[in-house]
């Protein structure tokens, strides 16, 4: 399957960090491209392994290439990645930090995370009705009995949400309390989050397909001159989770597993989090009754219609909201900027 698709997939890597990990990837990650983000100091040389095919930018390539539009990228904040979701031209991303590795499977075999979020996104998904014996898809398994028949050709799915052994992707408080957690557990399963139902979306292993939902899957202004960091993806998660619903799309989560090996520093990352800890008890709600009008019918027009609703119930929250608000926008306008759709000349585009 994956050795099928390499054309149609972009791999983004935000990173403050060294790109050695990409060994550990070399031969699931070498077929495809990689769109690099260098965050941090864009003076600083970083080294891309030899053999891979990719291409980098750093702040000043943001700046220069955005102009004034370049302040809907975060700067200081694993948010930076969305830049390369930008400029992608491909069908799906596959999004990783910097500080994962492959895992194994209980049997010792080597996981090919792509390749599983890649049978994923082509596979549909069943948001309006429960299979009790997870994937109706795989291999293996099927819809059970008591499952409707006019709900077994499912609906497209947009996101798959992958998860990590190792350490787990807790907020600072709970990594304060237990510093020592590590996910041992290996569920083999993969469930579509129902209609209706948010979750807490994580792009530490993260696949999308950015013709359905690219749109939507902006990731704020965070970190450097914000109130507010490592909020990116979840808030990129409850935006492409009511997209999703609103245009009958799927959202997976479970499979594929990597290995998270690096925790970051919990009294950094309580900094960083502190308002969205107090700020999540409105976005939630707020997510939780958001009602898209039926005249939205893409990513675009819905992200637009959410950016309103956001400036209108939680602008008076903070203005911090008002300002993430003008960048949702502002995202719109540079994403439409890069995928116009071709132009036609004399008939050919
Ligand atoms: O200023 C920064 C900080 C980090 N990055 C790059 O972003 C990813 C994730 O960073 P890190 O491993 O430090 O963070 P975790 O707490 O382990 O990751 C979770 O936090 C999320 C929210 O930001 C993230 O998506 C989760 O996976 C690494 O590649 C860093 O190099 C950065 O670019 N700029
Ligand atoms: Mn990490």
């Amino acid at each position: 399957m994956a050795r099928t698709l390499n054309g149609e997939v972009d791999i983004v890597i935000p990173t403050i960090r060294s790109l050695n990990f990409l060994e550990d990837w070399r031969p699931f990650f070498e077929p495809y491209h990689l769109i690099i983000i260098q965050d941090g100091d864009p003076t600083k040389e970083i080294k891309v392994p030899e053999g891979f095919d990719y291409e980098l930018y750093n702040r000043n390539d943001i700046n220069r290439i955005l102009g004034p539009k370049a302040n809907c990228i975060s700067f200081k904040d694993g948010a930076c990645r969305c830049f390369g979701f930008l400029v992608s031209k491909k069908k799906f991303i596959y999004t990783i930090d910097d500080d994962c590795f492959v895992a194994k499977d209980p049997s010792g075999k080597e996981i090919d995370a792509l390749a599983k979020h890649l049978e994923n996104l082509t596979k549909p998904s069943t948001p309006y009705y429960f299979n009790t014996l997870y994937d109706p898809y795989r291999e293996g398994a099927d819809f059970v009995r008591g499952y409707p028949f006019s709900l077994r050709a499912g609906v497209p799915t947009a996101v798959s949400h992958g998860l990590w052994l190792n350490i787990p992707d807790y907020d600072a408080p709970t990594q304060l309390v237990k510093p020592l957690d590590r996910n041992t557990r290996y569920v083999h399963a993969v469930l579509t989050i129902p209609k209706g139902t948010l979750y807490p979306m994580c792009a530490m292993n993260l696949a999308f397909n950015r013709e359905l939902i690219g749109a939507a899957m902006y990731f704020g202004i965070m970190g450097d001159g914000q109130p507010l960091g490592r909020y990116d993806d979840m808030w990129a998660g409850w935006c492409t989770k009511v997209v999703c619903d609103h245009l009958g799309y799927g959202v997976k989560t479970g499979l594929p597993y990597l290995w998270h090996s690096k925790a970051s520093n919990p009294f950094v990352n309580l900094k960083k989090e502190y308002n969205g800890l107090f700020w999540q008890e409105e976005m939630i709600p707020f997510f939780q009754s958001v009602i898209l009008p039926k005249k939205c019918t893409n990513a675009q027009e819905c992200y637009l219609e959410l950016a309103k609703q956001a400036k209108e119930k939680l602008g008076p929250v903070d203005p911090y909201f008002n300002n993430l608000a003008d960048a949702m926008v502002t995202w719109i306008e540079a994403w439409e900027e890069f995928n116009a759709p071709a132009k036609v000349k004399n008939g050919t585009a």
